[in-house]
This record gives structure tokens, C-alpha cells and sequence, in this order.
């Protein structure tokens, strides 16, 4: 279990004093097209250096730990590869932090591919597969590395409305500290514990699906007519649009 704590994090003239945590728990980050989530993701897993605030994992700088990619693996909107491995293989790169032990290697592989429904996919070159196979694949190796902390951009992006639930049943299961962005408001309210919202570069929310998805949020962050109700099962908060005009 790790503590995710992200500090006042500024990236000039994209994000501004964005703070948020977490913690044995799945948290996702929602908001507009352009309103900051990547940006502040890849503040945390130190694909970018804020010009302000700082990132933590259980209190120490992600800039001062050494072997950062045993504690966190991401899954970035940049996540791709660009020559012909096989699945198998792509996967299989996320041992390379981790000491050599082949047959656990093979068996943490395995078991990646297993759960992302990709088992069959293991010998195919990773270039010849789907928008969706490709991103299953590229869960594969983020859970294949092991982390403490998931970092996730976008996780159900190509997926099948099947595969989209699987994986979001699947990263709470993982039992580790997860942060996603996700555009789905109502997979958000299911699988998560807590949101933060941002708009323009700034934080505007933070709170339980039941909390932050109310009406007059959704209207003033995404500019649409919402209405809350109980999923019929669950009780969850779900959230419906009014189809309107456009001006
Ligand atoms: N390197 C960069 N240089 C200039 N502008 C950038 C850069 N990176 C991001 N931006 C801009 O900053 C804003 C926030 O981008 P970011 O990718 O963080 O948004 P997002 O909330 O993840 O959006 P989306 O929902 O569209 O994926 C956007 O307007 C984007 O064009």
C-alpha cells in the first residue's frame, strides 16, 4: 500500500496548484477536454517537472526514489510501442525493474494477460492488434510490473463496453493505490471511491461520486443539463443528459 500525495502541482499555463491524495483506494480525476488531467498525471509519474509542487509517495519525492518503476507503473495516453514485439514480449517488459526470477516472470506475464482477457493474443505481433486489444495488452504490462500505485490515463479508451467494466472491476480488485482519468462520469461514480474535478487547469471539486456529481457541478464544469438518479442494483449515483440543442 502507498500514499499518493501530489502538492500545489503548476505547470505554467496548463495546470495551477492542483493538489490531491491517495490511498489504498481507486480515485479519479474527471473533467473537460483540455482541463488539466494529463497534465497533472504525468506530474505524478514523472514523465513531466512541475514548475511548482511537488509529488509523493509515502512522503518521499518521486524525484528521490531510486526505483521508481517498482513502486508505480502508468498507463499514459503516450503508451505505445513502436517496434514489432510480440504481445508476450510487451509485456513482458514490465518485469525489467523488478530481479530476474524466469519462472515467476513467466507466470506474472501470464497471469496479466489472463486478466485482461488477452491470453490468445500472447504470440501476435503487438503492431497487428485493435485499438482495444492493443490498450488490454497495455494494462497487461501495467499490472504485470507489480506496482503499489496504478496510474492510469484513460484506461477504458477503445475498450468494448465489457472490457471497460472488466477493467475497472479489475483495478479495484489489484488492491493497490489507483489514480485514473476517466471521461465516463457514471464508471467513474461506480468504480470509484473519490473524484477531483478539474476545469481550466484548476481543481473545482473533490468528494465521493455522491458528493461531487450533483446538477449544478456538472452544469458549470461541463456545460450540460444532468439529472441524478440510483442505479436500480447498486443505489449508485448515475448521471443522465438532456439532449439539447446546440446553439
Ligand atoms: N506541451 C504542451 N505545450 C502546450 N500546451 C500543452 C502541452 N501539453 C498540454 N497542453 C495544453 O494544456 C491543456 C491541458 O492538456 P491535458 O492533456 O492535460 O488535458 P486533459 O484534461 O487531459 O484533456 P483531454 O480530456 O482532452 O485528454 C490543453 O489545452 C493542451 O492543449
Amino acid at each position: 500500500m502507498m500514499r499518493v500525495e501530489a502538492g500545489g502541482l503548476t505547470v505554467r499555463g496548463i495546470i495551477s496548484d492542483i493538489s490531491l491524495h491517495a490511498e489504498n483506494e481507486v480515485v479519479a480525476i474527471v473533467g473537460p477536454n483540455g482541463s488539466g488531467k494529463s497534465t497533472t498525471l504525468r506530474c505524478v509519474y514523472r514523465a513531466l517537472k512541475p514548475d511548482a509542487g511537488a509529488v509523493l509517495l509515502d512522503g518521499t519525492s518521486v524525484h528521490k526514489r531510486p526505483h521508481l518503476a517498482r513502486d508505480l507503473a502508468a498507463l499514459s495516453q503516450e503508451s505505445q510501442v513502436e517496434f514489432d514485439f510480440t504481445v508476450a514480449e510487451v509485456v513482458e517488459m514490465a518485469r525489467l525493474p523488478h530481479e530476474r526470477d524466469p519462472e515467476r516472470d513467466r507466470r506474472v506475464v501470464a497471469e496479466a494477460l489472463a486478466t485482461v482477457d488477452a491470453t490468445h493474443l500472447a504470440g501476435r505481433s503487438f503492431l497487428s492488434l485493435s485499438g482495444g486489444e492493443r490498450q488490454r495488452v497495455l494494462i497487461a504490462r501495467a499490472i504485470a510490473q507489480q506496482p503499489r500505485v496504478l496510474v492510469l490515463d484513460e484506461p477504458t479508451n477503445h475498450l468494448d463496453i465489457r472490457h471497460q467494466l472488466d477493467v475497472l472491476s479489475l483495478a479495484r480488485g489489484l488492491g493497490v493505490t489507483v489514480l485514473t482519468v476517466l471521461h465516463d462520469l457514471n464508471l467513474a461514480a461506480s468504480y470509484c471511491d473519490r473524484l477531483y474535478v478539474l476545469d481550466e487547469g484548476r481543481l473545482v471539486a473533490c468528494g465521493t461520486p455522491r458528493e461531487v456529481l450533483v446538477p449544478e457541478l456538472i452544469a458549470k464544469v461541463f456545460h450540460v443539463t444532468a439529472h441524478v438518479v440510483a442505479h436500480p442494483t447498486t443505489g449508485v449515483p448515475q448521471l443522465l443528459f438532456d439532449q439539447e440543442e446546440t446553439p
